[in-house]
């Protein structure tokens, strides 16, 4: 609401843009839509100025929807608050000077008649109009030292032209605009002098405002009746005239051929009461969008209301609705527009001083024929007068002529001519006296048409009646006031509510961002462990590597030393040719040496002689020639055929146990049939004997053996031998051929059983030596 400009109803000559002020009044239900079974879908809540409607018939959409006005008034609203609410400041400032325009608006039988008229006779049940002439005539009554002038006006739009509805019968009417705004000219205006007269002049326009029957309302406005209402105001003190005006407009009702059953004339009618209110409403619509262009020239009804809308005029737009879910769309259509003439801004500026005024010009009238009767009547007065004090008439006569000669100075020349003069100024003065009295009569008109203000307060209103007034003007005032702090309330509330969210929304981020982070440190610090732990990884393996690395090259320095020290410098660099490293395989591989076929790489190599032997060194001949063991390498030419020297021996050869020859034989006995055996120390004659016998059995068995040829024996014995302590011998530790376990001069299986045994002697003369 602060952020609007000022809502009407203070008047002040320096008024900033006002907006329109809207109302919305929802009429009770009908009996016609009772009894249809209608339900209401119209919640109006006056103490907010809101409007609620809801969609019964689309279930989808949203259901409910909320407006906002100026004031909203329901079907339990009287006339009187009404009035008091929301035109009585309008009506005030009107006669303050300013313009005002109060119009109904609203879908067809939704009671724009019954806010703007009224129902006549019934005291309660009276409209705007005659309460507007009621406050108007109190103001003037109660207004002293100001003279008024109260002209009005009644027009109606039908089928898109304009009709006098004060003179039925008067040419054609149209729409001009001036300086001061849009005006019809030769629209009759009736001046009234109080509230019966303006009264009178409403009936008599009603009576010929063209009204019809349709389905929705059996007497439903045919056109939009705009009823002008002047007041020039003159303030006899310091001569400054101000003029207020007012427009008071039932509109037609917009309607849809479907509900209203029209046809024929009717339909015409309502073709063009709804091409004009689409025009009003296009008028609206870009006045509140502030478009470049506003169409006022598209309808008569725009045009008349320029000045209401976006011009010097204090408007009110009244919305009429009815509460039927019948009439949903048109309901919510008018909503609509209203909620959008909110936001119209107009221009209201005090009319004072205007070119225009009829009063200042009746006032010079009524000074200048003052000004003419005032000599005139005196001489009449004093001629009647000096009639009355002669008794007989010819004297009178005589003497009266005889007086008019005095003063007109003229000499009488004898009695003849003096009857004459006396005849003739007889007629004069005749003539005199109608045109005096004529003069009277137009400054009487002239002068009843201007109404001294303040005459008739106590014949009007008591004392107490006026303090009533006040009491309820307050009332409303305050009744006001208290909607619009309800709606800042609430916007406040809206605002606090959003606030609200926006820290809730607020807060709530802060608890995901919060649990996130918590999750993310976790995150952290498992990574930072997991780094740790790669850390600690990656340094092990680099020792690791550096070990390795160390190793290998303390094994290539080794390998290298072999290779200086063993192998011949052209063999080296052949190795050294041959050798490649395959990538892929991560391995160095010698280059194949060409096969014979191969004649490509015959052709580069270069051809050897058949019978001779290959160059050698000298020392190699040399030692080649010696039978020393170790010079057998220098015999052959191929050091590459030669195996490998093994590194020096750590270990010592096997020496097998020294075994009696009777316990070598108990063994074999055992071998050959499996028993297990126990040798006791400490029963030596038991164990001889059992020798014995076994040695017996064995040489049965030899024989037996001998006879029984490629007889296979797998022996399968566990010999406990308790030399040692208990101790099981597991044979040969796999499959051994027979024999195996006697032969002690055999060496151990070790992890090099591939390989060949190593030379026993290191080559001495190139500096190796046992360790
Ligand atoms: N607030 C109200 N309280 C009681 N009756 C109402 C109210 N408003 C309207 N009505 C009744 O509804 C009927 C239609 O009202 P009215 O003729 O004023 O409608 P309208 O909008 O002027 O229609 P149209 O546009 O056709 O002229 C009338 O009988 C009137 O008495």
């Amino acid at each position: 609401m602060s952020a609007r400009s000022r809502r009407p109803g203070t008047a002040n000559s320096q008024t900033p843009n006002e907006c329109v002020q809207v109302v919305v009044r929802c009429r009770p239900i009908s009996n016609k839509e009772q009894s249809e079974g209608s339900e209401e879908v119209v919640a109006v809540y006056p103490n907010r100025g809101v409007v609620e409607i809801t969609n019964l018939t689309e279930a989808n959409k949203e259901q409910t929807k909320m407006f906002t006005y100026d004031a909203a008034y329901d079907a339990c609203a009287t006339q009187i608050n009404l009035y008091n609410e929301v035109v009585f400041p309008l009506v005030s400032s009107v006669l303050d000077g300013f313009n005002g325009c109060i119009f109904a608006y609203g879908q067809t039988g939704t009671g724009k008649t019954f806010t703007m008229e009224g129902v006549r006779g019934n005291e309660d049940l009276k409209g705007i109009i005659p309460r507007t002439f009621e406050q108007i005539w109190l103001h003037i009554n109660r207004t002293e030292n100001f003279q008024f002038l109260v002209d009005v006006s009644y027009l109606e739009i039908y089928m898109e032209e304009l009709r006098d509805l004060l003179k039925p019968n008067s040419k054609h009417l149209e729409v001009r605009e001036r300086g001061s705004g849009v005006y019809v000219p030769n629209l009759h205006a009736i001046n009234c002098k109080s509230v019966d007269d303006m009264l009178n002049v409403m009936h008599i326009g009603n009576k010929n405002r063209t009204v019809g029957f349709t389905n929705m309302n059996e007497h439903s406005s045919r056109s939009h009746a705009i009823f002008m209402i002047r007041i020039e105001m003159c303030d006899i003190e310091t001569n400054t005239i101000k003029v207020g005006k007012l427009n008071l407009i039932d509109l037609a009702g917009s309607e849809r051929q479907s509900k209203t059953g029209a046809s024929a004339e009717r339909l015409k009618e309502a073709s063009k009461i709804n091409l004009a209110l689409s025009s009003l409403g296009n008028v609206i619509s870009a006045l509140a969008e502030n478009s470049p262009h506003v169409p006022y020239r598209d309808s008569k009804l725009t045009r008349l209301l320029q000045d209401s809308l976006g011009g010097n005029s204090k408007t009110i737009m009244i919305a009429n609705i009815g509460p039927s879910a019948y009439n949903y769309n048109e309901t919510l259509t008018t909503l609509r527009y209203a909620s959008r003439a909110k936001t119209i801004q107009n221009k209201p500026v005090k009319n004072e001083d205007p070119q225009d005024a009829k009063l200042k010009e009746y006032q010079e009238e009524i000074e200048r024929l003052k000004r003419l009767i005032a000599p005139k009547q005196q001489r009449t007065e004093k001629i009647s007068k000096k009639r009355q004090r002669k008794p007989k008439k010819e004297k009178v006569s005589n003497e009266v002529v005889q007086l008019e000669l005095e003063e007109s100075d003229e000499e009488p020349e004898s009695d003849k001519e003096n009857e004459a003069e006396v005849a003739k100024s007889n007629e004069e003065l005749e003539r005199e006296r109608v045109e005096t009295a004529k003069l009277a009569t137009k400054l009487a008109e002239l002068e009843s048409q201007l109404v001294r203000g303040g005459k008739n307060l106590l014949d009007t209103y008591s004392e107490r009646q006026l303090e009533l007034e006040k009491k309820l003007v307050e009332i409303a005032e305050r009744k006001k006031r208290e909607i619009e702090i309800q709606q800042q309330l609430e916007l406040q509330e809206e605002t606090t509510l959003e606030i609200r969210e926006t820290v809730t929304s607020l807060e709530q981020e802060v608890e995901l961002k919060k649990r996130k982070l918590s999750k993310c440190y976790a995150k952290y610090l498992a990574l930072q462990q997991e780094l740790n732990d790669c850390k600690y990884d990656h340094n092990q393996d680099l020792r690791e590597l550096e070990m390795a690395q160390n190793e290998l090259v303390k094994e290539l320095k080794r390998q290298l030393l072999i290779i200086d020290n063993f192998v011949p410098v052209e063999v080296k660099q052949r190795l050294y040719t041959q050798a490649k490293y395959d990538e892929e395989q991560e391995e160095w591989k010698f280059s194949t040496i060409p096969m014979v076929g191969d004649q490509s790489s015959l052709t580069k190599r270069p051809v050897s002689h058949p019978q001779r032997r290959r160059p050698i060194s000298e020392y190699a001949l040399m030692e080649a020639k010696t039978n020393a063991p170790d010079a057998l390498r220098f015999k052959n030419e191929n050091i590459v055929s030669y195996e490998l020297e093994m590194p020096c021996r750590t270990t010592q050869e096997y020496r097998s146990p020294k075994v009696s020859a009777s316990l070598q034989a108990v063994l074999a006995q055992a071998m050959q049939t499996g028993d297990d055996i126990d040798i006791v120390d400490s029963h030596t004659n038991s164990i001889r004997s059992r020798l014995e016998n076994i040695i017996n059995a064995s040489a049965n068995a030899s024989a037996a053996l001998a006879s029984v040829n490629n007889s296979t024996i797998t022996p399968n014995v566990v010999a406990s031998v308790p030399v040692a302590g208990a101790r099981n011998i597991k044979q040969g530790r796999g499959i051994a051929s027979p024999g195996s376990a006697i032969d002690s001069n055999r060496r151990p299986p070790t992890g090099r059983m591939g390989l060949k045994k190593p030379a026993s002697a290191y080559p001495k003369a190139r500096g190796l030596v046992n360790k």
